[in-house]
């Protein structure tokens, strides 16, 4: 692994994740809160994790048990809960209720809960200023990380952000928030040049701070390549089987959304009797590596 002097990382030395559980806490090692420093051991072992968005408590209070280790409070909420056609209307007041229902649901207490993420809205992060005032919200709301889209430009805001203590998870590749720009929900970095800028951009945003990076829509070459070059863990959304992790969303893993499906989707409903169960087969299969298979890839 390769980590740039002198970058902030917000680790501390006994933030390992492996020490004494803190005074007054029991810790079952195989039920544990799933806390950054859990996801860095996971990606260090060279084992695989599995994210899923929910946007509700009810949802939400499934996906520990069911094994998955990262909620994301995706802004897909525009779409699949909101039914609009895009996620840029969203605003950071319907992100922060979003987020109080799920963190609502997974609980205070709770022994296996998952981390929660949550997505800062269309243009609630143009500055630095902005991003802390966003991100802060989305905290007091119950987020422990927030994923911004976006490459270089975005190297200040993380490290502003990590410097005042809010983890960051860089999201490259397809980033839905600028559709309008990219031309449409196409798969990204298929010419050598446009390739080696999102390696370039992950390992700069890695290296401004960033805990978490996600790749979207990339062929598989691109998620191997980011992989080999960030510290940190790599969440991949049809980026290939080489990710530290994978996230779907939702409603697309319960065969819920109407339509065309994206190439990485796959229902995991189908043949199963609940929605638990479901939930339960994807995060098996994301840490076996049976899912992605190649028809889920861009090659
Ligand atoms: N329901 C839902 N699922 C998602 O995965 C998702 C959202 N909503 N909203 C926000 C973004 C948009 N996403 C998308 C949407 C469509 C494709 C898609 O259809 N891609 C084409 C690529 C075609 C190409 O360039 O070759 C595909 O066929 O997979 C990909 C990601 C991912 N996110
Ligand atoms: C598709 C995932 C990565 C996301 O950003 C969302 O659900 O909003
Ligand atoms: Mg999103």
């Amino acid at each position: 692994m390769h980590r740039s002097a002198g970058r902030y990382t917000g680790r501390s030395d006994n933030d390992a994740g492996d020490g004494e559980p803190p005074a007054g806490r029991r810790e079952d090692p195989g039920l544990a809160r799933t806390t950054l420093s859990t996801l860095d051991r996971i990606k260090a072992q060279g084992e695989r994790f599995a994210v899923l968005t929910a946007y509700d408590a009810s949802f939400a209070a499934m996906m520990g048990p069911a094994g998955i280790s990262v909620v994301l409070v995706g802004d897909s909420l525009g779409m699949v809960v909101q039914g609009r056609g895009a996620t840029t209307p969203v605003t950071l007041d319907e992100m922060v209720y979003h987020t109080h229902c799920v963190a609502r649901g997974i609980g205070e207490g709770a022994a296996d809960a998952p981390l929660i993420m949550a997505d800062l809205p269309f243009m609630t992060y143009a500055t630095p200023q902005d991003a802390a005032r966003s991100a802060a919200a989305l905290m007091r709301a119950g987020a422990s990380v927030v994923k911004l889209e976006g490459g270089a430009w975005l190297a200040d805001t993380v490290c502003f952000l990590a410097e005042r203590g809010i983890p960051v998870c860089a999201h490259l590749g397809l980033t839905p928030q600028t559709t309008d720009m990219l031309g449409g929900y196409k798969v990204q970095g298929k010419t050598d040049e446009s390739a080696a800028r999102i390696v370039s951009e992950a390992t700069l945003l890695d290296a401004a701070g960033a805990r978490l990076v996600l790749l979207e829509c990339v062929p598989d070459a691109v998620g191997r390549a980011v992989r080999e070059t960030v510290a940190a863990p790599l969440i991949g959304i049809g980026a290939g089987p080489h990710t530290d992790a994978q996230v779907l969303v939702l409603h697309d893993m319960l065969g819920l959304s109407p339509g065309r499906k994206a190439r990485f989707v796959k229902n995991y409903l189908a043949g199963r009797d609940s929605a638990q169960a479901a939930i339960a087969a994807f995060a098996e299969d994301v840490r076996s590596g049976a899912y992605p298979a190649p028809e889920h890839c861009y090659g």
